[in-house]
């Protein structure tokens, strides 16, 4: 299958208040149905990146297009409509409402949104994380990986164009963590989902296809076919050369 690029991210630079430069000059691009994992030393960047590539934060300078449009150009109004319904976003923390069903919290933020999905669309969601048969179970009765798979299908329900994950197994255990991360690899593989995920972890990172390292606000290295041996190599050369 021919490479496609549907996020592209050319020369951005995001400088904060504080005079901080999270991001130098970054330049990247992502295929569709591509699995990406990010990673290097703490403050390098990774959230940064995965921000600005979402429409959640806009760089100082640089331009980040979604399957041809300019986010950068964007009016507020139509980034937040953009991200509503191109881009799906999973954090670390599930960030579940206690109260509802996993049903309903699927459909919450289209609902939120004065929208109505369909009650099969919000099951399909559900299904494709592997949760069919648990969608009256409110967050309290799932456990953590089950939490994160729901709040996978709640990303999904819009079939984004690309799903970013900022450390989406930080908060589990490595038994759930491998939920999630088999979940993702089948995301790719059977549906051609474009996968974007910040990690620390080198075993969750060698679920990808590549693994972009960041140092400083600057890419610095790629593993195309990544193995946790070959990632923990480069992660400690980052760590050193951050000494
Ligand atoms: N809103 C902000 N205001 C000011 N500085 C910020 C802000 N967000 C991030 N930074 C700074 O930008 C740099 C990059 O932060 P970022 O969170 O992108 O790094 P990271 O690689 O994701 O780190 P970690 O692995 O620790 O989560 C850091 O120096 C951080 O302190």
């Amino acid at each position: 299958m021919p490479s496609v690029p549907v996020v592209e991210i050319s020369e951005v630079t995001r400088r904060f208040a504080n005079g901080v430069t999270a991001l130098a000059g970054v330049s990247v691009s992502f295929d569709t149905g591509s699995f990406t994992a990010v990673m290097g030393p703490s403050g390098s960047g990774k959230s940064t990146l995965l921000q600005c590539a979402a429409g959640l934060d806009r760089p100082t300078s640089g331009r980040v297009s979604l399957a041809g449009q300019d986010l950068t150009v964007l009016s507020e109004r139509r980034l937040t409509l953009l991200r509503r319904d191109r881009i799906g976003f999973v954090f670390q923390s599930f960030n579940l409402m206690p109260a509802l069903t996993a049903e309903q919290n699927v459909a919450l933020p289209l609902r939120l949104a004065g929208r109505r999905p369909s009650r099969s669309d919000v099951l399909a969601s559900l299904a494709a994380v592997g949760l069919a048969d648990r969608g009256g179970h409110r967050p309290g009765e799932l456990s953590g990986g089950q939490q994160q798979r729901v709040a996978i299908a709640r990303a999904l329900l819009t079939a984004p164009t690309v799903l970013f994950a900022d450390e989406p197994t930080g908060a589990l255990d490595s038994r759930s963590s491998e939920q999630v991360l088999r979940l993702l690899r089948e995301l790719v593989d059977q549906r051609r989902q474009t996968v974007v995920m910040v990690t620390h972890d080198a075993h969750a990172a060698a679920y990808a296809d590549r693994v972009l390292f960041l140092a400083d606000g600057r890419i610095d290295g790629e593993i195309l076919a990544p193995t946790a041996e070959a990632i923990m190599m480069q992660l400690a050369r980052l760590e050193a050369a951050a000494c």
